[in-house]
């Protein structure tokens, strides 16, 4: 279960951690903080020394309601910040974006894994993909940033949500990808209401029972500020709990911005799935 990112290792054999870095004004969490390229890089020696295993980073907000932006100006963004961190550090860089021109421009400059919200679905990224030949997570969204979060409605979320990843991965594979390097995620509060999110955090071993590793992000989301009403900035116990349920349930990959106690709950959860039933 070892992810070659572009010559750099990702082993998920054991629940990772993965750290974002958005370059952008209006990211939900984090907006407009790293636009500037030594502030993007002081944060990921920040998070690269509290224990991120790779680095996510993104010239697009996604979460509800954001701005589309332009692929060029999205190449801009992260192109240079994605070359910085890669010429710096040893660690795997995983481009988040939708748009085929950004993932060239991306693996470009030194990213090893493509992150997509839509699966692959845009003109011409499932393509981009397979002639980049690098790892691909494959996200569940109902609708686009813009709508999902108007009328989500599902008869059987879970059931739903697993479909359409196993369609997904049909048509990669059908493409060229190969099967050890897809990831699947849920894709938590893309397209979904706080029952709908429970829902699939709770049977989340539907999914980490197929042979691909599963992402989850839910780092500071509408389903911890839904079920405890707190702001954003108010997020992080609700943020660690749920880390802790995900990797519990099998998760191998958590997309977090508090990479430091993230590392914690996992590195607890795990102590707990590992320990010997007897001396
Ligand atoms: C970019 N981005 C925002 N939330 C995400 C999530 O939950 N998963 C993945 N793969 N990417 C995300």
């Amino acid at each position: 279960m070892i992810f070659d990112c572009a010559g750099k290792s990702l082993d998920l054999s054991a629940p990772r951690i993965m750290g974002i870095v958005n370059v952008t004004p209006d990211s939900f969490s984090d907006g407009g903080k790293f636009l500037n390229h030594d502030a993007a890089l002081k944060q990921a020696e920040k998070l690269i020394a509290e224990g991120a295993d790779i680095l996510d980073i993104g010239g697009e907000s996604t979460r509800p309601g954001s701005d589309i932006v332009a692929e060029q100006e999205e190449i801009e963004r992260v192109a240079p910040v994605i070359e910085l961190i890669s010429a710096e550090f040893d660690i795997p860089i995983s481009i988040d974006t939708m748009k085929p021109g950004v993932m060239r421009a991306a693996v470009k400059a030194g990213a090893g894994l493509i992150n997509d919200v839509n699966a692959l679905r845009t003109e011409g990224a499932l393509a981009a993909a397979v002639e980049l030949n690098v790892p691909v997570c494959l996200m569940h969204m109902q609708g686009t940033p813009q709508t999902m979060q108007n009328e989500p409605h599902y008869d059987d979320v879970v059931a739903e949500v697993k479909a359409f990843l196993l369609e997904r991965v049909d048509t990669c594979i059908k493409a060229g990808i190969k099967s050890e390097q897809i990831m699947l995620d849920p894709g938590f509060g893309f397209g979904k209401r706080a029952r709908h999110n429970l829902r699939l955090m709770k049977h989340l071993s539907s999914l980490t029972e197929l042979p691909y590793p599963v992402l989850v992000g839910v780092s500071r989301k509408s389903i911890i500020g839904d079920m405890l009403k707190v702001t954003v900035d108010e997020r992080l116990a609700g943020s660690l709990s749920l880390a802790a349920i995900s990797t519990w349930l099998g998760a191998k990959l958590i997309r977090t911005h508090d990479v430091k106690e993230t590392h914690q709950a996992v590195k607890l959860s795990q102590a707990v799935m590992q320990v010997e039933d007897f001396d």
